[in-house]
């Protein structure tokens, strides 16, 4: 992947480098575009989101979490799933000091509507403490405090409910995984003291619940040593309130971003659930219809699902607020102005605000009034104009042929181009002509 190389990570770690350069990034306060699960539980649940750290391991300047992955920083995404869940009520962001004003600037940027951010501590458990205290008895009676590290940006709801209600029912609840390595111990001259018998071991890993009374006990009868070296939030409540925490096995996806490469793998996780599917926009002819059929056959061979509509209106409009991908064919002369009309169509939808959407635009034509390289400086101007709006405009020119063979090798041309397109999103191929 690209954003191995060290250069390249550190600008796009840079906080100080708009996210987002337009104004068309909206999205209605308080919506997601994820599918809730139709859960709910009857006691109020708030979060507490360590993120106050300086990400010492990844030997970056930027605190992970406010790295940038396709554009938006590693904490919004979790602050997003989180919030995208109806039964969770508020989310107290900690970070320090001085990144208060740039995690306010998340908060306003990508409209997160349950978020407020509160100062720091020293160490993480300082910094949860901070978190829970600010969630204050009266919001916290009765209620159930789910703790997740900030840099863990892929947890379900699923599992934030199994936490949620056996954190009520039990005092505590935490994930787990079984571990990967054995763990051993070692002598202070550096061999093996003893090993532990794996079987028996888990590892430890988040969100955890805890109810308000736990965990404010907890950290109340805590020693400065707790605070200054300890990891485990479990722990403390075992220790200090004699709570068993109930654990739930979680899935993989639970890693906590650690060290620089876990940020690349982070970032091609999210393009992998962004390149899922697509929309193709025949324009209603014959021909742009033939070729949006062998593209969903060889597109969705490749792992992209493609829905074909003539055109986005009526019921088609659906696809506006479903998709984050779109590949417009286009049939005879060129006509920029049907790829101006659905930029304007897509930012009136408001779909770019979390993630850059993805425009292909195929255009299958012999003769042209435009020449070859007109067709590809109107594809770079039009693409300078959709990167304002978020959108990542590409061009594909398909030469079309009698030729069977001929044909389908132009076709499959077209689908592995498109699939990487989708899959890659590259910024060095924006406002490209490609030819299949
Ligand atoms: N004083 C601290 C230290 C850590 N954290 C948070 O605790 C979570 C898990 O900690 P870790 O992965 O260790 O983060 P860092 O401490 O930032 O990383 P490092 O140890 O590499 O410096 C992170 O979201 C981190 O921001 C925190 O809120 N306050
Ligand atoms: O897994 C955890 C709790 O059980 C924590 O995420 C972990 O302890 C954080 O530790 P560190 O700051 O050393 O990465």
């Amino acid at each position: 992947m690209e954003v191995n190389d060290t250069d390249v990570r550190r600008e796009r770690c840079d906080p100080d480098r708009p996210a987002h350069p337009g104004v068309f990034l909206t999205r209605e306060a308080g919506k997601s575009d994820h599918q809730p699960a139709g859960l709910s539980v009857d006691f109020p649940v708030s979060v507490v989101l360590p993120a106050g750290g300086t990400g010492e391991r990844t030997g970056l300047r930027t605190p992970k979490q406010f790295c940038s992955l396709l554009g938006r920083p590693l904490i919004s995404y979790t602050v997003q799933a989180f919030e995208r869940v109806s039964w969770i009520q508020s989310v107290v962001v900690v970070v320090a000091e001085e990144n208060m004003d740039l995690m306010t600037d998340v908060v306003q940027r990508f409209r997160h509507t349950k978020v407020r951010a509160v100062p720091g501590g020293s160490t993480r458990h300082r910094s949860i403490w901070n978190g829970v205290l600010a969630l204050g008895e009266g919001e916290g009676e009765g209620a159930v405090v789910i703790v997740h590290d900030a840099v863990r940006p892929f947890v379900d709801e699923d599992l934030l409910y199994k936490i949620a209600t056996a954190a009520k029912e039990h005092g505590a609840a935490g994930a787990i995984r079984p571990l990967v390595s054995t763990v051993i111990a070692t002598t202070s001259e550096g061999y093996l003291d003893h090993s532990l018998e794996r079987a028996k071991y888990r590892a430890s890993e988040m969100p955890q619940g805890f109810t308000y009374d736990v965990i404010s006990r907890a950290y109340q009868r805590c020693s400065e040593s707790d605070f200054e070296f300890g990891t485990e939030c479990l722990h403390l409540a075992l220790q200090y309130c004699g709570t068993n925490a109930k654990l739930i096995q979680g899935p993989p996806t639970l890693w906590k971003v650690t060290y620089k490469r876990d940020l690349a793998a982070a970032e091609s996780i999210i393009k992998d659930a962004l390149s899922r599917s697509a929309c193709v926009i025949t324009g209603g002819s014959a021909s742009g219809a033939a070729l949006a059929g062998a593209l969903r056959e060889a597109v969705g061979a490749l792992g992209t699902e493609l829905e074909v509509v003539p055109d986005l209106r009526g019921e088609n409009a659906r696809c506006l607020a479903k998709e984050g991908n779109f590949i417009l064919v286009s049939v005879g002369p060129s006509r920029p102005s049907e790829v101006e009309a659905l930029l304007t169509e897509l930012e009136a939808a408001n779909r770019a605000l979390l993630h850059p959407l993805v425009v292909i635009w195929v255009h299958m034509s012999d003769s042209d009034e435009l020449s070859v390289s007109g067709r590809a400086a109107a594809v770079m101007d039009l693409s300078s104009a959709a990167k304002l709006r978020n959108i990542l405009l590409y061009g594909i020119q398909l030469h079309p042929s009698k030729d069977a063979e001929r044909w389908e090798r132009s076709v499959s041309r077209v689908a592995e181009l498109t699939s990487v397109l989708i899959r890659d999103r590259s910024p060095a191929l924006v406002g490209q002509l490609l030819q299949a």
